[in-house]
């Protein structure tokens, strides 16, 4: 039997709204991410990205609206819960623990350990060595991939910020996530590094991860990204395309507007 049926979005907002005292920062905004997509978010300063991803990760509650990841409703998660179901987001400043290591940064992300739990510590304490090792051996291997391996002993506060943002994307693989949410990854980065950090976006695009991302550097959305959304004012202001919304003159209107 063929199934001919569209796959359902892996991530999909439903009329998500959010005010914070008079301010709607977010207005009846709806968004669809596509499976194994690279998907951009952009709009002009304050237009709500930053206050949508909150919302998308349940890191805020919004005042209607919902949110659905791969197809279940998120709001009775917490972000642990959310990160087990294969969500996971990066931040504008990038929060890495600089008080410990990289490899420790890198460890504590990990999801699933048999080591989390007390009594596994006692009953099984070969299997927790064996995994402690193999969970290492993985964020080496992420580490490299990004250029961090030579600094897995050094304290995370040491890295410079492009480094932090590396280290916050390579954290977040740590996951093993369906769906990474970067928020302005090529912000305050040099622009070695930035080239750097959309290969990598595309190869682990390659290896199945779906990337959700908000930038203001539009070289970045539009070498990388399948579709686009565009907010202003907390609300939808277009989709498609890159090509299609480089030359949409509502966008154009609302950037130079500002
Ligand atoms: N916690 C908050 N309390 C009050 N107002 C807020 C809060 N968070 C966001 N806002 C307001 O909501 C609006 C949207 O902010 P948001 O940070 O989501 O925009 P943005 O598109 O991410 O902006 P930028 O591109 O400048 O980072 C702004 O007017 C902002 O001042």
């Amino acid at each position: 039997m063929t199934n001919n049926q569209p796959l359902p979005p892996l991530l999909a907002a439903n009329g998500l709204c959010k005010s914070f005292g008079g301010i709607k920062a977010v207005n009846n905004a709806n968004i669809t991410v596509e499976s194994g997509s690279i998907t951009g978010l952009i709009g002009p300063n304050g237009a709500g990205k930053t206050t949508l991803f909150n919302l998308l990760s349940n890191f805020i509650q919004p005042d209607t609206g919902e949110v659905l990841f791969d197809g279940e409703p998120i709001h009775n998660l917490a972000s642990h819960q959310i990160a087990l179901q294969g969500m996971v987001r990066t931040f504008q400043v990038a929060r890495v623990l600089s008080r410990l290591s990289v490899m420790e940064n890198m460890l504590l992300a990990a999801q699933k350990q048999t080591g989390e739990n007390f009594w596994h510590v006692w009953l099984q304490p070969r299997k927790m060595i064996q995994e402690e090792r193999q969970l290492k051996r993985k964020a080496l291997e992420i580490l490299e991939s990004v250029g961090l391996d030579k600094k897995v002993a050094n304290y995370a506060g040491s890295l410079s910020g492009g480094q932090r943002k590396l280290l916050e994307i390579a954290r977040a693989l740590m996951a093993d996530p369906k769906l990474i949410l970067l928020d302005e990854p090529a912000a305050g980065v040099n622009p070695t590094l930035i080239n750097q950090i959309c290969q990598h976006i595309t190869e682990w695009r390659k290896e199945g991860v779906t990337f959700m991302i908000i930038e203001h550097n539009m070289d970045v959305i539009m070498s990388l990204c399948d579709r686009v959304w565009v907010l202003a004012e907390g609300s939808n202001l277009a989709d498609g395309k890159p090509e299609e919304i480089q030359n949409n003159s509502a966008v154009l209107e609302a950037y130079l507007g500002q």
